[in-house]
C-alpha cells in the first residue's frame, strides 16, 4: 500500500470507530482487527502504519468526530507530513480543502474535564493519553518475579508491586510459552495494586462480585498462593466463561464461578450473605482511567451512560456490603478518575452506613493519593492506569 492509501484506510476505520462510539458499539481495537481481516492485501508494515494513524487521530481528537476524515484532517492540521499525503492519488484521500469540517482537537471536552477528581491536574493530560507499557504479574502459584526477569531481561520491576514486571508496549509477551503455562498474566500495575489492597490471605472466604474475565480474581488467588476459597461472579456470561480455563492454566484450583441474573443478585447469593471475609467490588465504570489503552472511551461517555454506571455502582456496593462478614472488608474499585464514580460513591455509602470504618492504609506508602475515603491512582502520579479504590471494614 502507498503511504496515502494507508491514510485512507485509517480514515475508513475511524468512520466505524466514531459511529460505534456514538451508538455504544464495539471497541476500537475490535473494529480495527475486523478491518484488518477485510484487508488481507495489507502487509505487516501497512497494518502497523494504519494502526498508528488510527490511534494518533483518536488521541488528537477530544470528542467523537463527525467522520473519520474529519478526525484525520484535524490530525493533519498538526502534522504537515501527514497533510501532504492527502494528495488525491489512487486509493489515497482527496486533497484537504480549507473549509472542510474538522473534528475538535484536544484532550477532553471541558464538560468532561469538570468531572475529574480534584486531584487530577491539567498537566496530567499527556500521561493519561501516552501509550501504556506492558505490565506483567508473576503468578505466585507457579512463578516468581525473578523468573520474569530471566524470561524478559529487557524489563524492569514495577515499584511497590512485588510480582510486577514492566516491559515496553510492543512486547509480544503472551506468545511466550510461559504464558500458556500460567506462569504470568498481563496486568496493569493499578490492577495489581488494587488486588493486593483487598488484603486477602490464605484461609479466607472471598467474593469477587464483578469478576469479568477474572483478571483480578487470578491476582487474588496468586496473592493467597491458592489458599483461599474465591467465588467469582458476574452477570456477563461471555466474560465469566473466560475464567475457568485461565484459572486452570494458573493452577488456581479454589475459584468457583457464579453467573448472576441482573436484579436477582441478592437472592442468588443468599448462601454468602454476611459470610465473606473479603468482598471485591470492581464495578463497571466510565473507564476514564484507561484512556492510555482505549483513548476512544473519551468519545463514548455521555451523561446518560455515566448516570447508568453510577446507579450500578451504588447498587453493587450495597450488594457487596451485604456479603461481608462482621469485621470483614469490602474493597470498592473503579478504573475511573471521575469523582462521582470514586470518592462520592464512598461518601454516599458511608452516609447510608455509618457503622462501617474506612481503612487508612490499603495501599503501599507512596502509591496513590488520598481522595476522600479512598485513594486515587493516576498515570501521571503513579505510572499506572487511573483507578479509585477504597477499603472499608464492616461493623462487628
Ligand atoms: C470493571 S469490570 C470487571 C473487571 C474484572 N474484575 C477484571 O479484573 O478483569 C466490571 C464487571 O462488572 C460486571 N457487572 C455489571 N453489572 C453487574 C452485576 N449486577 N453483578 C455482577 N457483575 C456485574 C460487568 O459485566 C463487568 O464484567
Amino acid at each position: 500500500m502507498t503511504p496515502a492509501a494507508r491514510v485512507q484506510a485509517a480514515i475508513e476505520i475511524l468512520d466505524a470507530i466514531a459511529v460505534a462510539a456514538r451508538e455504544g458499539g464495539a471497541p476500537a481495537d475490535a473494529l480495527l482487527a475486523d478491518a484488518m481481516r477485510q484487508r488481507r492485501y495489507a502487509g505487516s508494515k501497512d497494518r502497523r502504519a494504519i494502526r498508528g494513524h488510527v490511534y494518533e487521530a483518536i488521541r488528537a481528537v477530544r470528542i467523537a468526530p463527525p467522520s473519520g476524515r474529519a478526525a484525520m484532517v484535524a490530525l493533519a492540521d498538526l502534522r504537515p507530513d501527514l497533510a501532504a499525503l492527502f494528495d488525491g492519488s489512487p486509493y489515497g484521500p482527496a486533497p484537504i480543502t480549507p473549509n472542510e469540517p474538522r473534528a475538535e482537537a484536544g484532550f477532553v471536552a471541558p464538560a468532561l474535564a469538570e468531572l475529574f477528581d480534584p486531584l487530577v491536574s491539567a498537566e496530567e493530560g499527556a500521561a493519561m493519553l501516552a501509550r501504556a507499557p506492558l505490565d506483567l504479574r508473576a503468578n505466585r502459584i507457579k512463578a516468581k518475579r525473578e523468573d520474569l526477569a530471566m524470561l524478559f531481561p529487557e524489563g524492569a520491576p514495577i515499584a511497590h508491586a512485588p510480582d510486577g514486571w514492566r516491559l515496553p508496549p510492543e512486547t509480544a509477551a503472551t506468545q511466550h510459552p510461559a504464558h500458556a503455562q500460567g506462569r504470568f498474566e498481563v496486568q496493569d500495575a493499578a490492577s495489581q495494586y488494587a488486588s493486593a489492597a483487598l488484603g486477602a490471605a490464605s484461609g479466607m472466604a472471598i467474593v469477587d462480585l464483578c469478576a469479568g474475565g477474572g483478571g483480578k480474581t487470578l491476582a487474588i488467588a496468586s496473592v493467597t498462593e491458592n489458599g483461599a476459597d474465591i467465588l467469582a461472579c458476574d452477570t456477563n456470561r461471555a466474560r465469566l466463561q473466560q475464567l475457568p480455563p485461565r484459572a486452570e492454566r494458573a493452577g488456581a484450583t479454589r475459584i468457583a464461578t457464579r453467573l448472576l441474573d441482573p436484579g436477582k443478585e441478592n437472592a442468588m447469593l443468599a448462601d454468602w450473605q454476611g459470610r465473606a471475609d473479603r468482598v471485591f467490588v470492581d464495578a463497571p465504570c466510565s473507564g476514564s482511567g484507561t484512556w492510555r489503552r482505549s483513548p476512544e472511551l473519551r468519545w463514548r461517555l455521555t451523561s446518560s451512560r455515566l448516570e447508568r454506571h453510577l446507579a450500578d455502582q451504588a447498587k453493587l456496593i450495597e450488594i457487596g456490603a451485604g456479603l461481608v462478614a462482621p469485621g470483614g472488608k469490602l474493597l470498592y474499585a473503579v478504573c475511573s478518575i471521575i469523582a462521582r464514580e470514586g470518592r462520592a460513591q464512598m461518601d454516599d455509602f458511608l452516609n447510608r452506613h455509618p457503622g462501617w470504618r474506612v481503612d487508612a492504609e490499603p495501599l503501599p506508602a507512596r502509591v496513590g493519593r488520598r481522595a476522600g475515603a479512598g485513594f486515587l491512582l493516576t498515570p501521571g502520579h503513579d505510572g499506572c492506569d487511573g483507578f479509585f479504590l477504597a477499603r472499608l471494614t464492616a461493623p462487628c
